[in-house]
């Protein structure tokens, strides 16, 4: 049967990338995107974004919602203190399964815990099985109309402390209208926008950082 995207993605990393090299692999995916077929990663430049928010933030405890093909994750978990670990959330099994293999390729499986399931469901697990008190860093990657109900499940959980950065992807394309209107309306956060481009397309995209006031 026909291979995937996903697993013609991993098949470039193995390809093109050198082992235990983060830099490689994000550098491979992007090139595969950008010359072989197009995929729904951060990107480089919205990626770029993500860096120098990871990098400001420092976080000791971070949380990915939307693993997909663990390029995200890469970019991350390169960036963490040594120790630190991030858990990422995938839905769909098949793209946890290259997920796993992209992120041990980079040689980062020490820094990830790749949990297969929905947010909805996990988030209230996150205390109880990771001994999670507050996320310092949280990056939404997931289905769109879920960031709404997920940040607030994350107050409803206690998860967030005053301080807590949450970084949303996809904010104009797909597009989150109410996760928007929620957190920019909301006196209990403080967000600002980034604009850039839909990954690998010019067509208008950005991020949307919001810190929790407490
Ligand atoms: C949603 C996907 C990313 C992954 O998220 C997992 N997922 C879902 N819901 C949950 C959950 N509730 N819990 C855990 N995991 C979960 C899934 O299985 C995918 O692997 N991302 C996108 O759909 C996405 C789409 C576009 C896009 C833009 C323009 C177009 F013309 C077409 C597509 C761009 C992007 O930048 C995206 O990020
Ligand atoms: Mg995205």
């Amino acid at each position: 049967t026909r291979s995937t995207r996903p697993q013609r993605m991993l098949k470039a990393v193995q390809k093109n990338a050198t082992k235990g090299n983060p830099k490689s692999v994000i550098s491979a995916i992007d090139y595969f995107c950008k010359h072989s077929e197009w995929a729904m990663n951060v990107g480089d430049e919205k990626g770029s974004i993500l860096d120098s928010v990871v990098t400001e933030v420092n976080p000791s405890t971070v949380l990915e919602l939307g693993t997909y093909c663990g390029y995200s994750t890469v970019r991350i978990a390169r960036l963490l203190s040594p120790g630190t670990k991030l858990i990422t959330l995938e839905f769909n099994p098949a793209n946890a399964a290259v997920a796993k293999q992209i992120i041990a390729y980079a040689g980062l499986q020490d820094k990830v815990i790749l949990v297969e399931g929905s947010s909805g469901d996990l988030i209230p697990q996150m205390k109880e099985r990771f001994g999670i008190t507050t996320f310092d860093f949280i990056f939404l990657d997931h289905w769109k109309d879920r960031y709404l109900p997920d940040i607030k499940l994350f107050e409803e959980c206690g998860l967030l402390r005053k301080g807590s950065v949450l970084l949303a992807d996809n904010v104009i394309c797909p597009g989150t209208p109410e996760y928007l209107e929620y957190v920019r309306k909301s006196p209990r956060y403080e967000s600002k926008y980034f604009p850039a481009h839909l990954e690998y397309t010019k067509v208008e995209d950005g991020l949307e950082k919001s810190v929790f006031l407490g």
